[in-house]
């Protein structure tokens, strides 16, 4: 068995300040071992990826039945566990799963809070769950280290044993739960707000999965990824869901390092070795770039946008390693949700809440939706419920596959 060793001067550098419980410097680890920060996921892992997926949401859909739901919620828990796949392979059995949540929650609810480390504060119950996070994590690296399982992005950490410590391994594994849920949450939740919202545009999704669905019956076989490139249709939705409303909040840092004074942009002169932070968001929402840009409107993506004007996976080396799996999982949903499920969202326009994702705000009214033949799933932001989001509903009469 490996020991694990000190760390050397330049592991040192990339660990996270002692005590924070923020972002580690995932992007840079990537690329001590791997000289390509693009390759922690692989295709070929992503398209292997189609029947876990399908598994945890023909696993959750269900959940919903005659329920009122927090969709926001729910779409986190489920690119949580669709991150603990990628994590870890798909040997979960011996992964306290609720524990891994619970601690992860208890993480994510304070890392933006006051830094106040005593008893009783968010900070301090977030640092607490941090450490016991850490200890899990390392429990499942020993173990996994010891029965040789190189399955998941774990399994590519540790092979690279001799460049990585025990936590440069845990704090990257938490970069990445972090970078997969909220991201992914926010956009499905606002995807299924807008498809409700809109008839039109959910009838012609609709249309297009029944075809695919039509197909699989006809095969008798389940969804895989090359049936999720022929739904054009609806990756456009994604591209408006993440454009629009959920743009990615992430920012990327440009060091501006040209020799002389710096580098002049349009009237501003930014001095050298000056970073900056883009904001993607005000890049999607720019009247400059996209023609009335609040508006959902995937037809927009008919047409490539132009160069740089909508990188909602980020650009350059630190640009998204999981965006084909967060497209992939976001489709597959899809893809099960409007063939069997008819929902509808009841309280509308309530504002959008920033955690630091945007998220529909709570405090809407639930209303019931018509349809006779299909499953409904009523959804609407109901103010005291608890973690705010769409609310949803199931109602009985679902359409049988
Ligand atoms: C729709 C969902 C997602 C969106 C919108 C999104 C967006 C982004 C953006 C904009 C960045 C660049 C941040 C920067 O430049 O500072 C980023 C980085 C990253 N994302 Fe995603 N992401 C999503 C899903 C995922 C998933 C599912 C995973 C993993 C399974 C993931 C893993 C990462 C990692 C590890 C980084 C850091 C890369 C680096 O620093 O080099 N993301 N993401």
């Amino acid at each position: 068995m490996a020991k694990w060793s000190e760390p050397n001067k330049k592991q040192k550098k990339l660990l996270l300040p002692p005590g924070s419980m923020g972002w580690p410097y995932i992007g840079e680890t990537l690329k001590l071992y791997t000289q390509n920060p693009r390759s922690f996921y692989s295709k070929k892992l992503e398209r292997q990826s189609s029947p876990n997926i399908e598994r945890i949401v023909l696993g959750l859909l269900p959940d919903w039945e005659n329920k009122i739901i927090n969709a926001h919620n729910e779409m986190k828990r489920f690119s949580f566990d669709v991150a603990m796949v990628a994590i870890f392979g798909t040997g979960l059995k011996d992964i306290d799963m609720e524990k891994m949540r619970d601690f992860y929650y208890r993480v994510h609810d304070g890392y933006n809070s006051m830094p106040i480390n005593l008893l009783g504060f968010r900070y301090h119950r977030a640092m607490k769950a941090r450490k016991s996070l850490d200890e899990l994590l390392k429990k499942i690296i020993t173990k996994r280290r010891e029965n040789k399982d190189g399955g998941g992005l774990v399994g590519t950490l540790l092979r690279s044993i001799d460049q990585l410590t025990d936590s440069q391994v845990t704090d990257n594994l938490f970069g990445v739960i972090f970078a997969a849920q909220d991201t992914t949450a926010s956009i499905l939740t606002w995807i299924l707000k807008h498809l409700s919202d809109n008839g039109t545009l959910l009838d012609l999704v609709m249309k297009e999965q029944e075809e695919i669905k039509r197909e699989l019956i006809k095969e008798k076989r389940g969804l895989t990824w090359n049936d999720t490139r022929k739904m054009p249709l609806t990756t456009r939705k994604i591209h408006a869901g993440d454009s629009g409303d959920t743009s990615s909040s992430k920012h990327c840092i440009v060091h501006i390092q040209r020799s002389g004074r710096g580098c002049r942009v349009p009237r501003i002169l930014i001095p050298r070795g000056w970073k900056v932070l883009p904001l993607f968001r005000s890049i999607h929402h720019s009247s400059d770039f996209f023609i009335d840009p609040e508006k959902f409107d995937p037809s927009r993506f008919q047409v490539a946008p132009r160069p740089n004007t909508f990188m909602p996976f980020g650009t350059g080396v630190h640009s998204c390693p999981g965006n084909e799996l967060a497209k992939l999982e976001i489709l597959v949903l899809l893809h099960h949700l409007t063939t069997k499920y008819r929902w509808e969202v009841v309280c509308k326009d309530d504002g959008v809440e920033y955690r630091p994702f945007p998220v529909p705000k709570q405090g809407l009214q639930v209303k019931r939706s018509p349809s006779l033949m299909w499953a409904a799933v009523e959804m609407c932001f109901c103010q005291g419920r608890g973690g705010g989001g769409v609310w949803v509903r199931r109602m009985e009469g679902a359409r049988a596959s």
